[in-house]
């Protein structure tokens, strides 16, 4: 198998990837760094935890090292952490080069890091919404020069999810260079695939992993079937039974809302699991604190949003939970991607109620794999059953006293106001709009009643003998219903 120097690497990166301990290439390495050293744009979909990451480091590390300038090139991520886990690459393998990075993400300071930007970076990591800001507000950087313009996580970046990027992306794309490398990234590309490849039009090279699974073979995926009312009971004792009978452990579990996740971090704190939670509704700082707990071991327990569900390399992770079973294929296969990373071993756990069988089976639909029962003692689940529900409510009395809405909503607010739109005036026209919503619903309703009642009237009528009509005579008379 070709090694890191038969694709075309210098041998100052080469050296660069053995310190690192990678010592064979992987396979989107394999097919992506030839192209991409070619001058050739390229869409790479691989697994997760396969190495896409370096796949588009090296490259570039490699051109900028023939052609130093800032900013040579910029990199967009849906999300603050994977930003600083990417520029931690390129640092760790551009060292030799002092390389010279910038990360523009939301929640940190705006003025430090628009110095940073004037002082021409060679490679800027950015989330879209803080770089957009930059780019409208200011003009001491310009990035119509880049060489390299990356979208990792790219199916997300495009996607209009809950966080839509597309407005900010209009900025972005239009202070860039129409001449350039387009590098777009994901474990789940297909989705998108017509929107990412008129990004990348310059005989574009397109590497997928041929697989017949879309998850990695060294993944247990497992379901629990379990009533909503004991979803947390059971948690707690699957978790209790992880730290009985292992040693060395770390759990990521993933919920569908910041207050899910913060009641739940509460509650198994009171139960003295160490655990950390990571949301949107948390200060930056305290998301780098916590994340920095979590991937140190000192905290075991990382709860999190979707906010963690990509690209989150933490080697030690061994078991993904999903409190919620994913309502999108794509959102599962992420989520479990978090553990089972670069051939390593893992086990995923998607609790699942009555109501979301469906969801399974789309989820089992797309990864190309059934999930497998997860064995569960039901009497010792039934044992903590109560003392779990208590808890629980205790947790959400502490955190409505701490006014968690009203938090979220302030900071909807603040969000709109930075989005240029006006909160009350959105208020307004929201409460209008379900206005018209519900006198639309109502019409439907009456709509519907009438039709009802002259479908019944009509049912009626055909159940009475007919009415002597001179055309009766010609055709056989209707059946007559019961008397
Ligand atoms: N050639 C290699 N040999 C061994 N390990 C590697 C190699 N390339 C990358 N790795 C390691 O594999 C892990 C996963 O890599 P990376 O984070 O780039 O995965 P990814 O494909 O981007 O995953 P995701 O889709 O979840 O973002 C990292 O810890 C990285 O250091």
């Amino acid at each position: 198998m070709a090694g890191f120097a038969e694709l075309g690497l210098s041998s100052w990166l080469v050296e660069q990837c053995r310190q690192m301990g990678l010592k064979q290439p992987t396979p989107v390495q394999l097919g992506c760094i030839p192209a991409i050293l070619e001058g050739r744009d390229c869409l790479g979909c691989a697994k997760t935890g396969s190495g896409k990451t370096a796949a588009f480091v090296l490259p570039i590390l490699q051109k900028l090292s023939e052609d130093p300038y800032g900013i040579f090139c910029l990199v967009l991520t849906p999300t603050r952490e994977l930003a600083y886990q990417i520029a931690e690459q390129f640092r760790v393998l551009g060292k030799p080069l002092g390389l010279k990075d910038c990360i523009v993400v939301g929640g940190m300071d705006m003025v430090a890091q628009a110095l940073e930007l004037s002082r021409k970076p060679h490679v800027v990591i950015a989330t879209p919404g803080r770089l957009a800001d930059h780019l409208r507000s200011s003009n001491t950087f310009s990035i119509k020069k880049i060489r390299f313009l990356v979208m990792d996580e790219a199916d997300r970046l495009l996607e209009q999810g809950c966080t839509d990027f597309t407005v900010d992306l209009e900025v972005i794309l239009a202070a860039v260079p129409a001449r350039r490398q387009t590098l777009l990234f994901s474990a789940t590309l297909t989705d998108t695939l017509r929107e990412l490849q008129g990004l990348a039009t310059n005989q574009p090279f397109f590497w997928e992993a041929q697989a017949p699974v879309r998850t990695v073979e060294q993944l247990d995926q497992r379901y629990l079937l379990v009533p909503e009312k004991v979803k947390d009971a059971y948690l707690v004792h699957l978790i209790q039974n992880f730290h009985d009978e292992h040693e060395d452990w770390s759990i990521i579990i993933f919920t569908n809302t910041c207050k899910t996740c913060q009641i739940l971090c509460m509650m198994l704190r009171k139960f003295n699991f160490p655990t950390v939670a990571l949301h949107s509704m948390m200060k930056q700082k305290e998301r780098f604190a916590a994340l920095a707990k979590f991937k140190s071991s000192i905290y075991r327990i990382l709860i999190a949003t979707d906010v963690a569900s990509r690209g989150l390399d933490i080697p030690t992770v061994q078991v993904v939970i999903n409190h919620n079973t994913p309502g999108l294929p794509k959102i599962y296969i992420h989520r479990v991607g978090r553990t089972a990373r670069a051939g390593r071993q893992g086990q995923a756990i998607t609790l699942v109620t009555q109501y979301d069988i469906h969801l399974v089976h789309a989820i089992e639909e797309q990864i190309k794999k059934k999930l497998e029962e997860f064995p569960v003692e039901e009497a010792q689940v039934l044992q903590i059953l109560t003392q779990v529900n208590v808890v629980r409510r205790e947790c959400e009395i502490k955190l409505e006293a701490a006014n968690f809405d009203e938090k979220k909503e302030i900071n909807k607010r603040k969000q709109m106001i930075l989005e240029g739109k006006d909160p009350d005036l959105e208020a307004k026209r929201k409460a209008e709009l379900a206005k018209i919503k519900q006198k639309n619903r109502r019409f439907k309703e009456k709509v519907e009643q009438t039709l009802q009642r002259q479908k019944a009237s009509r049912a009626n009528r055909r159940g009475r003998p007919p009415r002597a009509r001179p055309e009766a005579s010609l055709s056989p008379a209707p059946a007559q219903g019961p008397a």
